[in-house]
């Protein structure tokens, strides 16, 4: 058996997200741990920035290794220690910073939305290949052990038999008109808008409920769409997926307008329905299944200390040691997949963003 792999990680940005990646690989142990992980070294646009989040979240797990800190980004690619960088900006960022990165020879880890738009992706993509580095948009969602446990006894146990439909809907309370101009939650050149955000989530749980295959041998859905746009920022979006091999549907809502009611999904088959819950669809803790029949229903808890990226911030050690330049559950296809998906609903509506062709 290999040995367990050890990530050295560059962490750039020190916003909301960042601290809790970081706050999660500083913990000692966590359910199925696969890899050790070292915070490297951490980049910022400011030293004093970094600095003040290294005092929150790294120095009271009184870690090891000390990470260096850097008032730049690319002083963390340029990092001989750093095996892989974690991109913690802003969506309308995460492209340059990707291609920095790979320009550096750094392999990446980027969060979710993975770009603006499918065509932006297709340029990192590109690079990340012609460099040879590993890529993957952090969708940590779908390394969740209850994901994969789902996903088994839908597709491959028949759990609901034949599938029928599944509804998700991600809401959020957010009085965007109180917040700053420069929030990523308002401003439209951060990419703000509910899809890309949160609306992303929901298209995910169609996609893995009714859909056994990911990336390339995937079936890609017919989509309509509409979204509700205030001061050119969608706060509504709803999606619907139709699979035509098999008359699947997807019901996939969002908005960061009211908070979602719970459970937040609903599964629908022959033999009975699923509901799925957990604080928000990006982080479920739990699913019951409800037999047709009237049968007893089977209930599913997922114990997760900390936050649950270490799940799959494991998989991209893995991936590393094996030397793979892409990860299985979350690649390159199945994540232009999803943005085409979301490319094709912000068309219909008119959202755009600079960089957008259309
Ligand atoms: N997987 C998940 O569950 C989540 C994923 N995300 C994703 O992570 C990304 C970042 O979100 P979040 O951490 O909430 O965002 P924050 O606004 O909290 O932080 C973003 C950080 O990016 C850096 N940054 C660089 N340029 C800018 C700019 N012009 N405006 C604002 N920030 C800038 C800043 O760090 P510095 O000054 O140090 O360079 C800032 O702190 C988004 O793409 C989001 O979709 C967000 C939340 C949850
Ligand atoms: O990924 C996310 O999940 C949780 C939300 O609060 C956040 O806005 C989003 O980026």
């Amino acid at each position: 058996m290999a040995e367990m792999p050890i990530c050295r990680w560059g962490i750039v940005a020190t916003g909301g997200i960042s601290e809790q990646f970081v706050r999660d690989l500083l913990m000692s142990d966590w359910p199925e741990k696969k890899a050790n992980h070292i915070i490297q070294a951490i980049g910022s646009s400011s030293l004093e920035k970094c600095k003040s989040f290294a005092a929150t979240c790294v120095t009271p797990a009184k870690p090891a290794v000390q990470p260096a800190l850097y008032g730049s980004y690319q002083e963390v690619y340029d990092d001989k220690n750093v095996d892989c960088v974690y991109i913690g900006t802003p969506h309308s960022f995460h492209k340059r910073n990707c291609l920095d990165a790979i320009e550096a020879g750094k392999n990446i880890l980027c969060e979710k939305p993975f770009a603006l738009n499918a065509t932006e992706a297709e340029e990192v993509f590109a690079a990340a290949k012609e460099k040879g580095v590993f890529v993957m948009e952090a969708f940590w969602t779908r390394f969740y052990p209850l994901i994969k446990t789902l996903q088994r006894l839908l597709h491959e146990e028949r759990k609901l038999g034949t599938i029928y439909r599944t509804f998700c809907d991600f809401g959020l309370d957010i009085d965007i008109s109180s917040l700053p101009e420069t929030s990523r939650y308002k401003d439209p050149a951060l990419g703000a808008g509910s899809l890309l955000d949160i609306g992303i989530y929901s298209i995910t749980w169609g996609l893995m409920t009714l859909s056994p295959e990911t990336g390339d041998n995937a079936e890609q859905p017919d989509v309509s769409s509409t979204q509700t746009v205030i001061d050119g920022v969608d706060v509504a979006s709803q999606v619907l997926l139709h699979f035509r091999s098999t008359g699947r549907q997807g019901i996939c809502t969002s908005t960061t307008t009211f908070e979602c009611m719970h459970p937040f999904a609903r599964l629908e088959g022959s033999e009975g329905r699923i509901l799925v819950d957990g604080s928000t669809p990006s982080s479920p803790r739990s699913f019951t299944f409800y037999p047709k029949d009237g049968g007893k229903e089977e209930r599913y808890e997922f114990e997760k200390p900390g936050k649950g990226f270490w799940w799959e911030a494991d998989a991209v050690a893995q991936d590393l040691q094996a030397g793979r330049k892409q990860n299985q559950t979350m690649p390159w296809a199945e994540t232009l997949r999803v943005l085409s998906i979301m490319d094709g609903v912000r068309k219909r509506s008119g959202t755009r963003f600079p960089v957008d062709a259309w």
